[in-house]
């Protein structure tokens, strides 16, 4: 529709190769869509200068098309997109990670299944039609499958892919849900789609294909695995 801008929310945590490649890969899906859209690049004072990587493409793209919008140093994913929000200046919000693992590709999908229904909340599914995961080791692959099946079985919501982070967004549905979401680390992806449910928004679902990160290293540590445990237990006795 026209009027319509799109608002990619890209945490950042030490993203220094993969960066430029996935900014240049948004503007482009957006720009051969005749798309309005911008970047909010949130960065964790990472040590690798991802920062300056930010500042160069600013100066490429233009501050109408990029911000940067960083903290004072590592402070967790789901508090990243709350910081993002609030510099978003167009009506639909997109999040995905910086390191290629949701690929830009997908966002012409995700805006025109979004538009098939009005959808408030559009996401992506590993584990719904043809989507899949590629480059994880067993272990991880495990993990993600316990995850999805625990929250699906205790909670209900209705989601294949519960814990994944490439979603869109209508921006005041995020805004709600995100007030509403009380988790910080991994496990704030899988309340938000509980509380979306439970505050009655409608969701749809597109498949993707994850691949797996070719530069740097996941921020998925044990603790995050006991975060999301503790997570189900709390909507499950709340929600
Ligand atoms: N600003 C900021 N960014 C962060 C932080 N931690 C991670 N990131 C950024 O967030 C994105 C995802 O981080 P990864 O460390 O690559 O996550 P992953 O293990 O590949 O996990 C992915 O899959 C999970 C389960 O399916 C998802 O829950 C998660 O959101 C992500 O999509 C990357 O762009 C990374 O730089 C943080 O504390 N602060
Ligand atoms: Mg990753």
């Amino acid at each position: 529709m026209a009027g319509d801008k799109y608002s990619v929310i890209l945490p950042t945590y030490n993203e220094k190769e993969n960066l430029p490649i996935i900014t240049y890969l948004i503007a482009k899906t957006f720009t051969e869509n005749k798309l309005d859209w911008e970047i909010v690049i949130v960065d964790d004072a990472s040590p690798d200068g991802t920062q300056d990587i930010a500042k160069q493409l600013i100066k490429l793209y233009g501050t109408e098309h990029i911000q940067l919008r960083p903290r004072e140093g590592k402070l967790g994913l789901g508090t990243a997109y709350m910081h993002g929000l609030k510099y978003v200046t167009g009506n639909f919000v997109i999040i995905m990670d910086a390191d290629f693992s949701h690929h830009p590709e997908s966002i012409p999908e995700f805006i025109k299944k979004q538009k098939e229904g009005n959808y408030d909340i559009v996401t992506g599914t590993r584990y719904a039609g043809n989507g899949g995961v590629y480059g994880w080791d067993l272990k991880r692959k495990l993990i993600s499958r316990g995850a999805n099946f625990l929250a699906t079985v205790v909670l209900r919501p209705n989601v294949s892919d519960l814990t994944g982070s490439f979603r869109l967004y209508k921006k005041d549905v995020l805004a709600k849900i995100i007030e509403a979401t009380k988790s910080k680390g991994y496990v704030f992806q899988m309340e938000m789609m509980v509380r979306a449910r439970s505050l009655g928004f409608t969701i749809a679902e597109v498949p993707i294909s994850f691949v797996d990160r070719i530069y740097g290293d996941s921020k998925l540590g044990g603790d995050e695995i006991v975060g999301y445990l503790n997570g189900v237990w709390t909507l499950f006795t709340t929600v």
